[in-house]
């Protein structure tokens, strides 16, 4: 059997989508940008301070849950908004307008450019899978469940824990563990027999406060460095990386 990277008693897998299973992260930065350029410029003029799409991106938006994006991005500027009701049209100048405003390009984005996954993710998934471990995806998206449909990767996946799910069960969102912690639940297993695979830092700080018994750091920009900082057991640039190692 082929060795997946992992430690002898893990019995799970759960997995990150946005930058792990797909490179949708990259998507989902350029559709931050795009909306938080439009705000910060009628607000502040031509002269406004745009979002950086990979330190901002990284620091207050990644992996969050889209409302947390909105939060805060704009506390680190010292931008206060009124909430807003969750259904506010895209142009309220709410927490939630702008996150519907972020959303409509994103899903313009995924309409027009398709979402391929990562090949190396596939077959990584695949020979866990083979192997006898469950999988999950766990994911602050809203769009998850269509994400992995426009992937083609739907059916590698047991059990979904996605930004709906986090409304629809109260769950805190990543940097909290609780979306993990839920996932493992699902599948029947402790933390401690689940590998959290992730390329958020926020993911990672999820991986420490749940006490999961692995945690997978994936480096699509760069950052190993933080990655580890913040908790990550082993960092790879691919998940077939793993394959053929040993934990
Ligand atoms: O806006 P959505 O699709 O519900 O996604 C929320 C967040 O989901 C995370 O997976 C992404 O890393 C973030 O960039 C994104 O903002």
């Amino acid at each position: 059997m082929t060795e997946i990277g992992l430690p002898a008693d893990v019995r799970a897998c759960l997995f990150d989508l946005d930058g792990v299973l797909t490179p949708t992260a990259l998507v989902h930065a350029a559709a931050w940008k795009e909306m938080f350029d439009a705000f910060l410029r009628e607000r502040d003029g031509d002269g406004f301070r745009p979002f950086d799409p990979v330190g901002d991106y990284d620091a207050y938006v990644d992996g969050r849950p889209r409302a947390d994006g909105v939060r805060t991005f704009l506390a680190s500027r010292d931008i206060e908004l009124p909430e807003g009701e969750e259904d506010d049209p895209p142009e309220a100048a709410t927490v939630h307008g702008l996150g519907n405003r972020k959303n409509l390009l994103v899903l313009e984005k995924i309409r027009t450019e398709g979402v391929r996954p990562y090949p190396g993710s596939v077959r990584y998934v695949e020979a866990v899978r083979a192997a006898g471990l469950r999988t999950a995806v766990v994911s602050s998206s809203a769009n998850c469940r269509d994400v992995l449909v426009s992937a083609g990767i739907e059916h590698l996946m047991d059990v979904r824990v996605d930004g709906l799910t986090i409304l629809e069960r109260g769950l805190r969102g990543k940097p909290k563990p609780d979306t993990f912690l839920e996932a493992a639940k699902d599948l029947g297993v402790t933390a401690d027999q689940s590998a959290v695979f992730e390329d958020a830092l926020v993911g990672m700080d999820a991986g420490r406060e749940g006490k999961f018994g692995y945690v997978v750091g994936v480096d699509r920009v760069g950052q190993a460095e933080e990655l580890r900082r913040h908790g990550a057991d082993t960092v790879v640039t691919d998940l077939a990386d793993l394959l053929g190692r040993r934990a």
